[in-house]
């Protein structure tokens, strides 16, 4: 019996926010008055209101309220050592259950300014692209190359590079084998599409805005909060036109 094409989120929100330096993963910080994963999770679900949800989070997580979730099908799976152990914790979880051909899109919890815009557009183009998509955004500075002495050692040309963001879409069946053949190689990845080029493909570029920041750095949470009242403003403006 041949299963129908679903389409699947899984949300890696295990990560310890280490470089955030706080007394709590970065994914459970007040933005504007909610949970970091609060606002990922209402924005997807905004988009994306049939999908079904895997949230990778610690085994160990005290934080933790399923009353942010406002997916009607969803699971808690444990999150793994690193980013890509808990995606793949997550494929695992939906064996028996996802078809190879269903869509399987990874958003990190840490990106709560995703737009709605951007994410329909990218379901849009996944619906006709084999390999799979990502979100992604032209590098707008100079690049340099630093020296081991914090010196610049050269300056690399930007020509044809881009930011990885996600959402990173692909078919289930074809990131459960790109990872399981990094896993093998011993390639490290640090997004799926990384897995999938390890197996010669080329997923496609996906321009979006440039305000999907991940949040990594302390400063990076008075920005997004910055990010969020400015989109509500342009929506706000775009009704009243
Ligand atoms: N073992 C891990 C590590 C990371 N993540 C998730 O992957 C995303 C991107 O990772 P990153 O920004 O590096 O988050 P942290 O791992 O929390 O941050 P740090 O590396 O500073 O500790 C985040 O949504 C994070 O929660 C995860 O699910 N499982
Ligand atoms: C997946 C990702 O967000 C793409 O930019 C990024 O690689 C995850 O961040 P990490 O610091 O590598 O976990």
């Amino acid at each position: 019996m041949s299963l129908m094409p679903r389409l699947w989120l899984i949300v890696p929100a295990a990560g310890q926010g280490r470089r955030m330096g706080a007394s709590r993963p970065k994914q459970y910080l007040d933005l504007n008055g909610r949970p970091v994963l609060a606002h990922t999770l209402a924005r997807l679900h905004r988009a994306y209101p049939q999908a079904s949800l895997r949230l990778c989070l610690d085994e160990a997580d005290a934080w933790f309220d399923p009353a942010w979730v406002p997916f009607v099908d969803w699971r808690r799976v444990p999150g793994g050592q690193e980013r890509v152990d808990s995606v793949t914790r997550a494929l695992d979880d939906l064996a028996g259950s996802a078809g190879q051909d269903d869509l399987v899109l990874v958003h990190d919890v840490a990106r709560p300014c995703v737009h709605i815009d951007d994410l329909t557009h990218l379901l849009g183009v996944l619906q006709d692209e084999r390999v799979g998509a990502l979100l992604a955004a032209p590098v707008a500075d100079t690049m340099k190359r630093a020296d081991d002495q914090g010196r610049v050692a050269a300056t690399e040309s930007r020509d044809g590079l881009w930011h990885a963001l996600t959402p990173q879409g692909f078919r289930y069946g074809m990131l459960c084998e790109a990872l399981a053949t990094a896993r093998r190689a011993g390639i490290a990845v640090t997004d799926e599409a990384s897995a999938i080029e390890a197996l010669g493909l080329a997923p496609r570029l996906v321009a979006a805005r440039r305000d999907n920041l991940k949040i990594t750095h302390p400063e990076d949470l008075s920005l997004a909060a910055l990010i969020l009242e400015a989109q509500a403003r342009e929506r706000d403006a775009a009704i009243e036109e």
